[in-house]
C-alpha cells in the first residue's frame, strides 16, 4: 500500500495547471449513457474515481478508452447489463448516477447502495423521491434500488430541497431521467453547483432542451433522442482550491493555469480575508501566501457558499493562523475525520458539534498520519508540506481518487512528497 513521505517545511513557486473537475466528469460520464453511440470527452482527469467509473460503464455493455490524445471515448452503443454491482459502487459515490441515464434509456435499472463513507451519512432518498415523481417505481432488495419504468418516465414538479441546501448528484440524476422524459419536468431548489451547470450544457449538446442553467429552478422539456458528444468538462475548482491552499500555507506563490476564478468567489474571497492575494489573470490566477495568516470564521455551504470539499483543506491553513477562527459545516456535519490527524501535527482543534475552534499555532510538526477520505488526505498533504521533520501519510489510494499524481505536480514546484510502496502489515 503506498504511503507519501513529505520532507518540510518548504515554499512552493512556479506554474501549475488544474486538471479537468472530477466531479463534472463523472455524471458527464453517466451522461453518455443516454445516447446511442460513441461521445468523446476531453479534460477527464486520471484519477482513480475515472478509472472505477469506466469499470462500471463497461460492466453496463459500453466501451470505455483513452485515444491517442487522451480524450475519453464511451461507446454506448449497447447496454445489455443495466446493474450497477456493489463491488464498484461501493467504491464511489458518484456511482449512483448512472441510475436516472439507465432508466430513461432503458426502463429499468438495479443499482447498489452507495455506502456511508467517512465523511457522514448520504442517503438518496432524494434521488429516489424524484425519480419516483417521474413515473418510475422503486423498490429495495437485497441491497440494490430496482427501479423501473416499461412505459418511460413523464415530466414533473420536483423538489429537491433540504435542511442542508439541495443535493447535487440528486440533480444530476433527476436532470438527466427528466431529458428523456415525455413532456416537462421542472426542478425547483436544484443545486446551482458549476458541476451541475457543466453537466447540463453537456446534456443540451446532447439534443437536451435545459433552461435555468445555474439557478435554483431547472426546466426541462423532455426529447425522444438525445445523440452523442463531443465535449470538454470545466477545470476542477476544488483542485485549484486546493493549490492555492498549498501556495498560502507554504508562504510561497504560485501561478494557476486553467483556472476559472468566477466558479470560486466564495474561496478567494475567504483567502484575501485571511492574507493571501489572489491576483487573476487571461489564463487562471497567482497565488500568494502571507508570513502572518489571519484568523476567520467560514462556514460550508451549497454554492456559490464555500464549498465542504475545501474545508479540511483551508482548516490546514488557519491551523496556522495567529488567533482563533471557527469552522462549522453544514454540507455534512461529520466531516471532520482530518482533525484528529490536525492534532497529531500539533494543530490545536477543538470539534464541537458540526463546528471545530481552530486555535492558530506558530508551527505544525510532522508525525505519522492517517488520510481518511480524499479531502482530508489533502488537507494533511498540506500540513505535512508546511511542518517541520519527515510526514508520512498512510492510505494515500484516498488521495489518488481525486488529485492525479499530486507528488509528481507539487514537487517541481518545491515540494519533497515521496511516494513509498510499504507492505501491507
Ligand atoms: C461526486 C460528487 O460530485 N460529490 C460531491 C457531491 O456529493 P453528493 O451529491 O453526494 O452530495 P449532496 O449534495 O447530495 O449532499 C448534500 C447534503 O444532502 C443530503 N442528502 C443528499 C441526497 C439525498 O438524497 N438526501 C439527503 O439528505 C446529504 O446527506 C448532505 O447533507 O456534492 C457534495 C456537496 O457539495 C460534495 O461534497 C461531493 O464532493
Ligand atoms: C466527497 C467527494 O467525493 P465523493 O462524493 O465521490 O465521495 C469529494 O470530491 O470531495
Amino acid at each position: 500500500m503506498d504511503v507519501f513521505r513529505i520532507e518540510g517545511p518548504v515554499r512552493l513557486s512556479g506554474r501549475v495547471a488544474v486538471n479537468g473537475s472530477k466531479n463534472a466528469a463523472l455524471p458527464i460520464m453517466a451522461a453518455a449513457i443516454l445516447a446511442e453511440g460513441r461521445s468523446s470527452l476531453a479534460g477527464v482527469p486520471r484519477l482513480s474515481d475515472v478509472r472505477v467509473f469506466g469499470d462500471l460503464l463497461q460492466t453496463l455493455g459500453c466501451r470505455v478508452e483513452r485515444d491517442a490524445d487522451g480524450r475519453l471515448e464511451i461507446d454506448a452503443t449497447v447496454i445489455d447489463n443495466p446493474v450497477g454491482d456493489y463491488e464498484i459502487v461501493r467504491k464511489m459515490r458518484a456511482s449512483v448516477c448512472i441510475l436516472g441515464p439507465l432508466l430513461a434509456r432503458y426502463g429499468r435499472a438495479e443499482v447498489s447502495m452507495p455506502g456511508g463513507c467517512a465523511i457522514g451519512d448520504r442517503p438518496i432518498n432524494l434521488h429516489v423521491r424524484g425519480l419516483q415523481e417521474l413515473g418510475a417505481t422503486i423498490h429495495l432488495k437485497n441491497g440494490y434500488v430496482i427501479a423501473e419504468a416499461p412505459d418511460g418516465l413523464r415530466g414533473a414538479s420536483i423538489f429537491l430541497g433540504g435542511s442542508f441546501g439541495s443535493t447535487v448528484l440528486g440533480t444530476a440524476n433527476i436532470m438527466m431521467a427528466a431529458t428523456l422524459a415525455k413532456g416537462r419536468t421542472v426542478i425547483e431548489s436544484a443545486a446551482c453547483e458549476p458541476e451541475i451547470s457543466d453537466l447540463a450544457n453537456c446534456l443540451n449538446e446532447m439534443g437536451a432542451r435545459i433552461s435555468g442553467i445555474g439557478s435554483p429552478r431547472l426546466a426541462i422539456e423532455g426529447v425522444p433522442r438525445l445523440h452523442p458528444v463531443r465535449y470538454e468538462v470545466i477545470p476542477d475548482r476544488i483542485e485549484a482550491g486546493t493549490f492555492m491552499v498549498a501556495a498560502a500555507i507554504t508562504r510561497g506563490e504560485l501561478k494557476l493555469v486553467n483556472c476559472r476564478l468566477d466558479d470560486m468567489m466564495a474561496v478567494v474571497d475567504k483567502l484575501r480575508s485571511v492574507g493571501v492575494a489572489v491576483e487573476p489573470d487571461e489564463s487562471g490566477c497567482t497565488v500568494a501566501g502571507a508570513e502572518h495568516i489571519r484568523p476567520t470564521d467560514v462556514t460550508t455551504q451549497p454554492y456559490p457558499g464555500f464549498p465542504t470539499d475545501l474545508q479540511a483543506q483551508l482548516m490546514a491553513l488557519l491551523a496556522l493562523a495567529e488567533g482563533n477562527s471557527v469552522v462549522i459545516e453544514k454540507i455534512f456535519p461529520d466531516r471532520f475525520m482530518h482533525v484528529a490527524e490536525l492534532n497529531r501535527m500539533a494543530a490545536d482543534l477543538r470539534k464541537e458539534g458540526p463546528a471545530v475552534i481552530v486555535a492558530g499555532v506558530k508551527n505544525l510538526v510532522a508525525a505519522p498520519v492517517m488520510a481518511s477520505d480524499l479531502r482530508a488526505s489533502a488537507a494533511l498533504v498540506l500540513a505535512g508540506m508546511a511542518a517541520e521533520g519527515t510526514t508520512i501519510i498512510n492510505r494515500v489510494y484516498h488521495i489518488d481518487r481525486g488529485y492525479e499524481r499530486i507528488e509528481e505536480r507539487l514537487n517541481p514546484l518545491g515540494a519533497k512528497i515521496y511516494r513509498e510502496d510499504t507492505p501491507a502489515p
